[in-house]
């Protein structure tokens, strides 16, 4: 049975190997997951990634949002599997090739998540990249059209924003499993923010979201364990607050 806390997948977005580690030690019974994107991972290598695997109490999700050529997906698929971790990304892109070799290379020992459409990414940058009109004016469209290439090459769920979540939800089932970052306490901004699609923590599990990935609400917060702790009551809230038939739009 996961608890509120295992909904929360905190990224270590820093730069130090040593400020790494010494959030983990604190936010490690506050958090469910630890994800290790590309800044950490370009500075500390697999090491860092070994040394968060062993050190126990958390899953680690290494997120290096793979996007080349099938076979060097599969290939660099292969080598993330070894690692031990729990979930790891790939683009959607264009090629539903791609997302297979990246499932492929996989080989069962680590889920793969198929990043559909960037939370930093608006409708008006839809349309800028030449996409057509339905799904410039609604980005859920396009998240959808790309998580259904995920499903269908066998990705275990998908990475999307908590504007489409309950879509996702309602077209994949529950298994398909959704990722949702752009999560930003609704007293609270995040200054210099970059995320455009975004959703409060309770918003997010009230439309089915299965973890929430939020950075920046705990890491800059004076007291980053207050801050993972609130985010948990807050999805506490919501969990408690849901119907067992569902959950609906809040
Ligand atoms: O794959 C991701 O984790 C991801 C996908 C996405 O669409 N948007 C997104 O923000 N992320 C990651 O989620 C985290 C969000 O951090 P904050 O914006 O600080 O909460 C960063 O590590 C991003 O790399």
């Amino acid at each position: 049975m996961k608890t509120a806390k295992d909904h929360i997948i905190f990224p270590l977005d820093v730069p130090d190997p040593d400020i790494a580690r010494s959030l983990v030690t604190r936010l490690a019974d506050d958090v469910g997951m630890f994800k290790i994107g590309l800044e950490l991972f370009i500075r500390s290598g697999p090491e860092l990634v070994r040394w968060i695997v062993r050190a126990g109490n958390a899953k680690v999700f290494l997120d290096l949002k793979l996007h080349d050529i099938p076979a060097t997906v599969k290939r660099a698929m292969a080598q993330v599997a070894d690692l031990g971790v729990y979930f790891a990304t790939v683009h959607c892109g264009e090629s539903r090739s791609m997302l297979k070799a990246a499932v492929e290379g996989a080989g069962g020992r680590v889920n793969v998540l198929g990043v559909t459409v960037l939370t930093s990414v608006s409708a008006a940058d839809v349309a800028t990249a030449g996409y057509r009109d339905d799904y410039s004016q609604d980005v859920r469209r396009l998240v959808l059209k790309k998580a259904a290439m995920a499903m269908d090459a066998g990705c275990c769920g998908v990475v999307c924003s908590g504007e489409e979540v309950q879509s996702i939800k309602t077209t994949f089932g529950p298994e398909f499993q959704a990722v949702t970052p752009g999560i930003r306490m609704a007293d609270r901004s995040v200054s210099g923010d970059d995320q455009a699609r975004v959703v409060t923590p309770a918003m997010a599990i009230r439309r089915g979201a299965d973890y929430l990935v939020i950075g920046r609400p705990i890491r800059d917060a004076a007291d980053p364990q207050a801050a993972a702790r609130a985010v948990a009551g807050e999805i506490q809230g919501a969990l408690d607050a849901a119907s067992p038939k569902g959950r609906d739009v809040g």
